[in-house]
């Protein structure tokens, strides 16, 4: 008996320990139910409206384990409707969910402006299930491993959509080919670089020398530069005096002409030239971030296309909104760089955009504190640059594109489908099988008021220049792989996006 005893013991023991050891593997993973509205990972959405790259179908998308898996056009669905649970979306748009290659998020170093949760929040109740970071405003800036790992810290566990990363091109790693290297193998998905100041000290601006070494260095990766094109030219337009008032949006429009922009983009079509087939840095590419200017630039831009340069070009939903003539004297929610310009550039732009001369839109969601935005000076020359609309950036196209004739496909084209292709991501930007299951569900015609009224969750919300306006285009849900993660106004406890490295 006592002999037993002693052999049963250590047995029960090690049984405990290996029961305690599942408990605590267990407890410390996030559960599903966390990280998704949804009790299942195996489901149909249907709609009358989905945004595929082979047209608008009338169907439904099977979503299983994160993917897409089938895609089952209306007159095929019979034998389909009773295999599992179905989320019938009715008339409203299944679209993939929008991927924004250009958002400052200012963490680590300034959360008090943004923050990955707040941001991310934001984003994925805007329809927005990958953003790309930028590496400037957080502090430190991401410009070599040691920084990124911060970036990459800070943001684990604190995402509520997938999120990418821009590394830093500035002078300090130009000519440093195994610092930018380093900083490439760690899997930023590409470099961001400023030809004028960036308004951020230790992000100092590049000059075409440094664009060339960071061109070749990305040819091997075969990853993209983007570049704020505008270089500081001598003012001709511009004197300090009492008719340039700081107040009147006109006086900082004079500072920032569309020489800025031209005489960057010049510089970046000579640059250019290296990455065509055959050329010196083959593979790589160049992308022109923000384009304001409608006139010169973009023929530049045009021109460097057709001779087979690799480049492409965004502009954002605020130079498509608004125009120059309509900024009240103060109201400096509305600054941003290069500046929003005239109403006839604003047309110019939107025909480039509808004419195929631009590729993509991006959000340049650059926040502050409203501290900085100065609003009781109403100094257009002292007030931070940046214009806040993360959330709103599909509406925006939406509200404002229609007088246009915008379609449904060209908005997957320019949030998802090239966006995705700029960041390097096969696996996203369209609603095709085996694709990750990125999507926002939303509907076209319901209007809204940005007020107060309404949650918006990037973290300063008065200094959008979106508020007081009206909007077409509410977005019912977001999935991100799989997970819903938004659905009317309430997110998924836990922040389940993933980091996204280059490989
Ligand atoms: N530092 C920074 O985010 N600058 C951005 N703001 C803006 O309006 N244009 C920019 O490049
Ligand atoms: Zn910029
Ligand atoms: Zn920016």
């Amino acid at each position: 008996m006592d002999n037993l005893q002693w052999r049963i013991l250590p047995l029960l023991a090690l049984f405990a320990s290996f029961l305690f050891f599942f408990y605590v593997q267990n407890s410390s993973k996030l559960s599903h139910g966390d990280c998704s509205l949804l009790p299942y990972k195996h489901y149909w959405i249907t709609s009358k409206s989905i945004v595929t790259p082979q047209g608008i179908i009338s169907g439904a998308v099977e979503v299983k384990e994160g993917n897409i898996v089938s895609i089952v056009k209306e007159e095929d669905w019979q034998g389909y409707s009773k295999r599992g649970p179905i989320l019938d979306y009715g008339e409203a748009v299944v679209m993939p969910g929008l991927i924004d290659v250009h958002a400052h998020l200012d963490d680590p170093g300034r959360t008090e402006w943004e923050g990955f949760p707040s941001g991310t929040k934001a984003a994925a109740a805007g329809g927005i299930t990958t953003l790309i970071d930028m590496p400037l405003n957080s502090f430190p800036s991401t410009v070599s491993v040691e920084t990124f790992r911060l970036k990459l810290e800070a943001a684990e566990k604190n995402i509520y959509v997938d999120v990418g990363f821009w590394g830093g091109l500035v002078p300090e790693n130009a000519f440093n080919a195994s610092s930018l290297e380093a900083l490439l193998n760690a899997g930023v998905l590409g470099l961001k670089s400023f030809m004028c100041p960036s308004g951020i000290n230790d992000f100092p601006m590049t000059n075409a020398r440094h664009i060339k070494e960071g061109l070749s260095t990305l040819a091997k990766y075969r990853r993209p530069l983007l570049v704020h094109a505008e270089i500081q030219q001598d003012s001709e337009n511009y004197t300090e005096d009492a008719e340039n008032d700081p107040r009147h949006y006109s006086t900082y429009l004079k500072t920032r002409p569309p020489s800025w922009e031209e005489a960057a983009i010049r510089d970046l079509v000579t640059l250019s030239k290296d990455t065509r087939i055959g050329g010196p840095a083959e593979g790589a590419h160049l992308h022109i971030v923000h384009l304001s200017d409608s006139g010169s630039s973009l023929q530049l831009i045009k021109l460097a296309k057709r001779s087979g340069d690799s480049v492409t070009v965004e502009t954002c939903p605020h130079y498509l909104a608004f125009s120059a003539e309509e900024i009240k004297d103060g109201d400096t929610r509305f600054k941003c760089a290069p500046p929003i310009r005239d109403s006839a550039n604003k047309e110019a732009l939107w025909k480039a955009l509808l004419g195929g001369d631009i590729d993509m839109l991006s959000s340049d969601h650059s926040p502050t504190v409203p501290e900085l935005k100065l609003f009781n000076e109403g100094n257009f020359l002292r007030a931070w640059g940046g214009i806040s609309s993360l959330q709103f950036v599909l509406p925006v196209t939406w509200s404002y594109g229609r007088k246009y004739g915008v379609s449904l496909e060209q908005l997957a084209l320019w949030w998802s489908e090239r966006p995705a292709k700029l960041a390097g991501q096969d696996s996203k930007g369209a609603i095709v099988v085996g694709n990750d299951a990125d999507i926002v569900i939303w509907e076209p015609s319901t209007v809204f008021d940005l007020n107060n009224d309404l949650p918006i969750y990037f973290k300063h919300p008065s200094i959008s220049a979106y508020m007081g306006t009206k909007l077409s285009g509410k977005v019912l849900a977001t999935f991100v792989r799989g997970n819903l993660v938004y659905k009317e106004g309430k997110h998924a406890s836990a922040a389940c996006g993933s980091l996204i490295l280059a490989k």
